[in-house]
């Protein structure tokens, strides 16, 4: 039976409406008295498994689940081996740098050098400053980076933005956009060489529908 990855939080409403148009139900995971993680379509042809969304590519990468939807912030961060499908064009955020209103840096080439950088995106935040060839310290953080400058903790963040609001609510302003990212189609690689449970034909149909939707 086929098994889909599905990202909890920002692009689970989509992917599940997406999946409807092809005739996959996991809509049941949008009822807020339910606690399952693995569910079945109703008509029993796929099942589907809700994960963070940093976990996805690690269930495709590993053959549990044959198909995954994830943020392409996310590969670029975990660089998994799965099968890039499609851009399925909702999801927009970016990864950016910002800083302070009142901070005197208006670019990243501006910090200084060994200053402090938080991010949830360690690695996508230091290859981009290594790039600049500014040397910083990267601060692992979890979540809500924006209190890294806010407390003094780091000059800048790396974070995703997508309408801003956490920014400007934070009193930050987005300097420099690493990447853009939107939510993609992944396949698990062996199963999409040998098309298991179908696989080809379940991306021909979401294919299609992207196309339509675009
Ligand atoms: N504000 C946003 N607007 C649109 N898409 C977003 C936004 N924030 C994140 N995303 C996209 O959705 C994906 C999942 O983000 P989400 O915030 O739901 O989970 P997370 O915070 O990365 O994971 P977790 O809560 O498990 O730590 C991100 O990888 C990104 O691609
Ligand atoms: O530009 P906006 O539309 O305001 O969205 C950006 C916010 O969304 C994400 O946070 P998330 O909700 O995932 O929380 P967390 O990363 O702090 O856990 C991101 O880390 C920003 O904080």
């Amino acid at each position: 039976m086929l098994t889909v990855a599905l990202p909890k939080g920002a692009l689970l409403k989509d992917t599940i409406r997406l999946l409807q148009t092809v005739g996959l139900d996991f809509s049941a995971f949008l009822e807020s008295n339910n606690r399952q993680l693995q569910i079945s379509d109703p008509s029993n042809t796929a099942q589907a498994l809700l994960v963070r969304a940093q976990d996805v590519p690690v269930y495709v990468e590993y053959g549990q689940a044959q198909l995954g939807v994830v943020g392409y912030d996310v590969l670029r961060e975990k660089q998994p081996k799965v099968a890039h499908i499609a851009d399925l064009k909702f999801g927009y955020c970016r990864l950016s740098v910002a800083v302070k209103q009142s901070s005197p840096y208006r670019s990243a080439l501006q910090l200084p050098p060994h200053g402090r950088v938080a991010s949830k995106f360690v690695k996508c935040a230091a290859e981009y400053f290594e790039n600049l060839d500014l040397p910083v310290e990267i601060v692992p953080l979890s979540g809500s980076v924006e209190l890294g400058p806010i407390t003094g903790m780091s000059e800048a963040i790396v974070d995703l933005v997508s309408s801003g609001r956490t920014l400007k609510e934070n009193g930050l302003i987005e300097t420099d956009v690493l990447f853009e990212s939107t939510a993609r189609l992944i396949a698990h690689p062996l199963s999409y060489r040998l098309n298991s449970d179908d696989l080809h034909g379940w991306l021909d149909k979401v294919r299609s529908r992207i196309l339509v939707a675009v």
